[in-house]
């Protein structure tokens, strides 16, 4: 995968923001949450430091995504505090467009701002929609769709976005490309991130901190001191892929998980870093990954 990126270039900043003295923008203390049978979140506690990217991990049914619309207020919880910042947004899995109205109009859905139209616009020339603001929905590559909802997200310069595996529905070039978006935009924009993934590889391309979910608490809670862009075939990339399959209970032939994503080691390295590619370029090589089913 061909990604514009600076190879000299690696920002102390990014490199390990989960373990510095910034604010937290979520506090999260004793969540509680069931649906009839037992709690999916169990007395959660979980802070989250202004702009770091912290990856949600754990297996199928762990809460990840019930956490996530908590954070999103689309859910309610019984017990248990929740601190977050107004401003915040979510990008789900799929992208949730409303069909009858352009690109555009949907960037600026509900915003209550002035010049909503070049806010919108502004939104989309920064995730390479430029051509296609005055489009249909229902005219979109699923990428571009995506690119709308990472848009209509942006638009809203959240201080919190929360992303709900965004990449899950795409094929495999196009989730590199999608990455290698959000890492530039995170860069550019800095808003604090919390990426419900299935996939080992993209928490530790794209997160400073990977969190686990196990029986509604956090398991395990794991610095990614990387420096950036990340690469694939990198000794301490390949060491935390081993040390957070560890923690997810999956060994490396992904023999003993159905519910992670794991990494095939036999792919070239490929990194997935910055700045932005509006229009990135052609793939010339690619991870994919190998769901366990
Ligand atoms: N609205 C709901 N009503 C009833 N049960 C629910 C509801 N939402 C979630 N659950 C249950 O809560 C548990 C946790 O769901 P959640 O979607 O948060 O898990 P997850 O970790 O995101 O799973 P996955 O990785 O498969 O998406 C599951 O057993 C799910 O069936």
């Amino acid at each position: 995968m061909t990604i514009h990126v600076d190879p000299d270039h690696v920002d102390p900043a990014h490199l390990d923001l989960a373990h510095t003295a910034a604010e937290p923008v979520v506090r999260v203390s004793g969540l509680v949450r069931s649906f009839g049978g037992p709690n999916i979140l169990d007395g959660l506690d979980l802070e989250i430091a202004a702009g770091s990217f912290v990856a949600l991990l754990g297996r199928s049914g762990s809460g990840k995504s019930t956490l996530l619309r908590t954070l999103a207020g689309l859910d309610e919880a019984p017990a248990g505090t929740v601190e977050v910042p107004d401003e915040r947004a979510v990008v789900f899995q799929e992208p949730r467009l409303v069909p009858w109205k352009r690109v555009w109009r949907n960037v600026a859905l509900g915003l209550r701002v002035p010049n909503i139209r070049d806010r919108a616009l502004a939104a989309l020339a920064e995730v390479g929609l430029s051509h296609r603001t005055e489009a249909w929905p229902l005219t979109l590559s699923g990428g571009e769709a995506q690119r709308t909802a990472l848009a209509r997200a942006l638009v809203r310069e959240p201080k919190l976005l929360l992303l709900d595996e965004p990449f899950a529905s795409l094929d495999a070039l196009t989730r590199l490309r999608m990455q290698g978006l959000v890492a530039s935009l995170w860069r550019a924009h800095a808003p604090a991130v919390l990426l419900v993934t299935h996939d080992v590889d993209e928490a530790l391309l794209l997160a400073d901190r990977a969190v686990i979910l196990d029986e509604g608490r956090i398991a395990a809670d794991i610095p990614i001191r990387l420096s950036r862009p990340r690469r694939h075939g990198d000794p301490a990339f390949i060491a935390l892929r081993s040390r957070l399959l560890a923690e997810l209970g999956v060994d490396e032939t992904g023999i003993g998980s159905a519910d992670v994503e794991v990494p095939d080691t036999t792919r070239r390295p490929a990194g997935v870093g910055e700045p932005a590619q509006p229009h990135p370029a052609p793939a010339r090589s690619a991870s994919i990954h190998a769901p366990i089913h």
